[in-house]
């Protein structure tokens, strides 16, 4: 609850000003049976009309006032709830974005769908009205029963019986609902995805015919949500009768008793009114108690795991004592780097020395450690053992940020935004002039199918708007890529989906680029081909290094890689030449 505390504080002005207006409001909530009693016994019975003005206008006095600070009161906790409840989700989602890539490896994004959204509405629910309601409950329950017993302490006791019986049902309510009510949240969850799966994968679910069992899948789902539905009616109507019923119960019993004091003139007719009032004022909090101790205890429980979450801390960070290169050129050198997954070694000595401007190509089979060889260069993740330098500096010294800003990374997986093309591919360069974007998309070859989108560059693309294939997907992350500018360009497998003659014209414009230190993961071999060197990893650790002819003349790994690729091309050259020969 320190959490809380912190942004309760900064907005105490709203708090304290509504819990003002809410113990006036109290306060004279607590007048109104008296001001009633006055006017039944003294004016109506007791025929004092000179009276009568003073005590209509008290009346219309406490209504407006009651009125005014009502307003106040709700709107002050409101404002200050919502306030309270905006920073804390808005500090949270900052917090994520402070978390390294190992953070969220381990982690299902469902469940910090769920923190930022289901746990702030509960922190909401109880901030806005949950605490408010419960102060108010009690003071009305204190100070109506105190006013009670100065009534008539006999008929105080005979209503106060009946309160205790209220308030365990309404315990009992609460505890019992609340059980289901968790697992509808959970159904509701599981309803969403068998829903968003579906629909996500909707092709794939055609194209194996398998409808049937999708449709089984979610009627299944619908129908526990359905049972649980009915098993939350179930218990509120076994509970809830009882309720009204003890609740009218205790009503008869103070009109019975109190009625049987006026007869016998123990009691005036007015302090009879003015008792049942102040009975009414004891009931609320007794049924409100369940409902309010539930949500308190689902905001505390919602408090726990949003704090767990402010208490991860990024496991790569800012150096104490940053180095800023005084060039900044684009030169990389690994030494002796090895790296480990959770104890698992990925990759092994790994040497390397890229001067600035020059191309490095990397093959390997899948899972040999390409991704995570470049995930290093900017901190994705942190070596295990060895060097790596930018520019002569340790990447450890650098400040996060600007080591980050050097580097333009087309990831293997594509993702794109629902948003236009220009806002795609001005994705982390704001500053990008508009010819600097042109550049860029003509030389991932983005212009040439955007020309034949309805609106060019403005076409939404992504789930709000059209669909693109593949390649040119990978074509807009390449643009995307090229915009920023800097001095490091990576691309992991970012043409795998792209025709030969689209990857050609692509490589001669990267090779345009001449300023930039580029590192290519690829497994097709006219993707490294012009590469300055070209390593082959295999298991985590570089088993061939060289030229594309050097690689060839070794006659290894990358040279049957080559022939795979290039048979029948390698067949046909040998038949034209039996036949020249011939
Ligand atoms: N986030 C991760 N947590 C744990 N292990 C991982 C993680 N990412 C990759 N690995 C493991 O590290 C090894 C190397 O993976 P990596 O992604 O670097 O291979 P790759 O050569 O890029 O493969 P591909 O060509 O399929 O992309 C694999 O065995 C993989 O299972």
């Amino acid at each position: 609850m320190r959490l809380l505390g912190k942004y309760l504080r900064r907005y105490h002005w709203y708090f304290s000003i509504a819990g003002l207006a809410m113990l006036v409001s109290i306060g004279l909530d607590m007048f109104n049976p008296h001001l009633l009693r006055l006017i039944i016994d003294r004016i109506i019975i007791g025929k004092q009309l000179n009276l009568l003005q003073m005590a209509l206008l008290s009346l219309l006095g406490i209504t407006v006032s009651r009125a005014v600070l009502g307003y106040c009161k709700e709107f002050l906790f409101d404002c200050g709830g919502q306030k309270v409840v905006t920073d804390l989700r808005q500090d949270l989602f900052d917090h994520l974005q402070t978390l390294s890539f190992s953070y969220f490896d381990g982690v299902n994004t469902g469940e910090l769908m769920s923190r930022l959204k289901e746990d702030i509405d509960n922190i909401m629910r109880a901030v806005v009205f949950g605490f408010m309601l419960f102060t108010e409950q009690c003071i009305y329950f204190a100070v109506a029963s105190v006013l009670l017993f100065a009534l008539h302490w006999k008929l105080a006791l005979l209503a106060l019986a009946v309160m205790p019986c209220i308030a365990w049902l309404a315990f009992r309510l609460e505890q019992r609902i609340g059980v289901v009510y968790e697992q509808l949240s959970d159904q509701s969850v599981r309803i969403n995805t068998t829903a968003q799966e579906n629909l996500a994968g909707v092709r794939l679910v055609k194209a194996f015919g398998r409808e049937k069992y999708e449709i089984q899948k979610f009627l299944d789902q619908n129908q526990r949500n359905y049972q649980l539905n009915l098993d939350q009616a179930a218990i509120w109507s076994r509970y809830h009768p009882w309720i009204e019923f003890l609740t009218s119960l205790a009503i008869v019993l103070v009109t019975a008793g109190g009625g049987f004091l006026v007869m016998r003139e123990e009691l005036s007719v007015g302090t009879l009114v003015a008792f049942s009032n102040y009975v009414t004022m004891l009931i609320w909090p007794m049924r409100m108690l369940g409902w309010l101790t539930n949500l308190l205890a689902q905001c505390l429980a919602s408090v726990k795991k949003v704090e767990a979450l402010f208490r991860e801390q990024p496991e790569i960070a800012d150096p104490a004592a940053p180095v800023v290169s005084a060039v900044i050129a684009g030169r990389l050198r690994f030494t002796d780097v090895s790296f480990e997954y959770n104890g698992r070694t990925v990759l092994r000595n790994i040497n390397l020395d890229l001067q600035p401007g020059s191309t490095l190509a990397i093959m390997g089979l899948t899972g040999s450690g390409k991704s995570s060889l470049i995930n290093l260069i900017g901190r994705y993740y942190d070596r295990s053992a060895g060097r790596i330098e930018l520019d002569g500096v340790d990447v450890r010294d650098w400040p996060l940020k600007l080591l980050r800003e050097q580097l333009a990374v087309v990831m293997q997986e594509t993702f794109l935004f629902s948003d236009t093309i220009t806002e795609n591919i001005q994705f982390g360069s704001g500053r990008a002039t508009p010819e600097q974007l042109a550049a860029a998309a003509r030389d991932a070859q983005v212009d040439e199918f955007v020309a034949e989108l309805p609106d060019g560059y403005e076409t939404v693309i992504g789930e709000r708007g059209i669909g693109l294939s593949g390649g040119q997907k990978q074509r807009i992350a390449l643009a995307r890529a090229l915009v920023k500018q800097c001095p490091l360009l990576i691309l992991d497998d970012a043409t795998s989906n792209l025709d030969m003659e689209t990857e050609y014209r692509i490589q001669r414009a990267l090779e345009r680029r001449s300023g930039m230190t580029k590192i290519i993961i690829a497994h097709r071999i006219s993707a490294v081909k012009n590469a300055d060197e070209i390593i082959v990893i295999e298991d985590g650790a570089i088993v061939e290094r060289g030229t594309h002819q050097q690689l060839l003349a070794l006659g290894q790994r990358y040279y049957q890689t080559y022939r795979e690729q290039f048979q029948g091309l390698l067949e046909l050259a040998g038949k034209e030449e039996q036949s020249h020969a011939v």
